[in-house]
């Protein structure tokens, strides 16, 4: 097996880097940096990141199939034409809770964007506890409420027989399973298939590889974990040279490269002169497992 290689790739430091995907066509990672509420396009070809403002604090961006992608931010589903840099609401959700806002999201295989609410951090995970919420906006643009009582809704994916959705409830320090209808896209029998330990801090970004192994990455952990959610053992670890892992992806050719975002929020002088790559995006290579492409959100 090769050796394990870890490369900053990125080395412009967002706030809060978050909910990475990769877009084959351009060869290049989307990512957001959420309170520095911007929407980041980095291409590995030329090296260069492009990145749009947007108005609010921003959870997640996915790929929209019919071109440009949707956003879920501050309390909006909304779409983002990249070009014209010009952001269309689309749906408003937590409006009795105004203190509110969307944190991660992913596309399901059937084209539905799945994204999560919590309130707003005084500090990294010190917050009002469960105010938040899991939706789906549908391709017709309506939402659906799975559930609420979440404290920070954050890293989720499904399995590669699309049969359960895997889910992070920060707080929780689990990682939790449901199983999943693609057919209708509800969710049921939740559980929880992996405790964090002490040292993996907060569980928040997360992505699942073709032997449908689950990589989390770990808020003040430095780290991705490799997970095995059919024993709920931990298989392998990867550190990283910062302490505020926040997501991962698969990317690159065939997919095999494993994109990490970082932050750099909350970290004073000292903290930020020890590890001056926080809010940077890795490369990890030799891992010998590919993941998946992105799914496209259908509306
Ligand atoms: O990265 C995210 O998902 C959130 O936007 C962050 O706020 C962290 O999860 C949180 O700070 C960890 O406690
Ligand atoms: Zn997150």
């Amino acid at each position: 097996m090769a050796s394990i290689k870890i490369d900053c790739v990125v080395k412009d430091s967002c706030k809060i880097g978050e909910c990475p995907f990769w877009e084959v066509k351009e060869s290049s990672l989307v990512y957001v940096d959420v309170t520095g509420q911007k929407v980041c396009k980095w291409n590995t070809v030329t090296n260069k990141v492009k990145t749009v403002c947007v108005d609010a604090p921003i959870g997640s961006v996915v790929p929209r199939r019919s071109g440009g992608y949707a956003l879920a931010l501050g309390t909006r589903f909304a779409f983002l034409d990249w070009d014209k840099e010009c952001v269309t609401d689309i749906a408003h959700v937590d409006k009795d809770k105004g203190n509110n806002r969307f944190n991660d999201g992913k596309v399901d295989p059937a084209g539905r964007f799945f994204a999560g609410t919590m309130g707003m951090e005084i500090r990294p995970a010190e917050l009002e506890l469960k105010q938040g919420s899991l939706y789906t906006l549908q391709a017709d643009h309506s939402v659906v409420k799975h559930f609420d009582q979440v404290d920070i809704s954050n890293g989720l994916d499904w399995s590669p027989d699309h049969k359960v959705f895997y889910y992070i409830d920060s707080l929780s320090f689990t990682v939790d399973a449901f199983d999943y209808d693609l057919q209708s896209g509800k969710l049921s029998n939740r559980r929880a298939v992996y405790k964090l330990e002490a040292e993996e801090a907060i569980p928040d970004g997360q992505c699942i590889d073709e032997e449908g192994k689950l990589w989390v990455a770990c808020y003040n952990g430095g780290r991705v974990l490799r997970i095995d959610p059919e024993t709920g053992k931990r298989i392998q670890t990867v550190k990283l040279p910062v302490d505020k892992t926040t997501s991962c992806c698969f990317g690159g050719r065939d997919y095999f490269e494993l994109y990490v975002t970082s932050a750099s929020d909350a970290m004073d002088e000292e903290w930020l002169k020890r590890q001056p790559q926080a809010g940077g995006i890795f490369k990890i290579t030799g891992l010998g497992v590919k993941g998946f492409a992105p799914h496209s959100f259908a509306g």
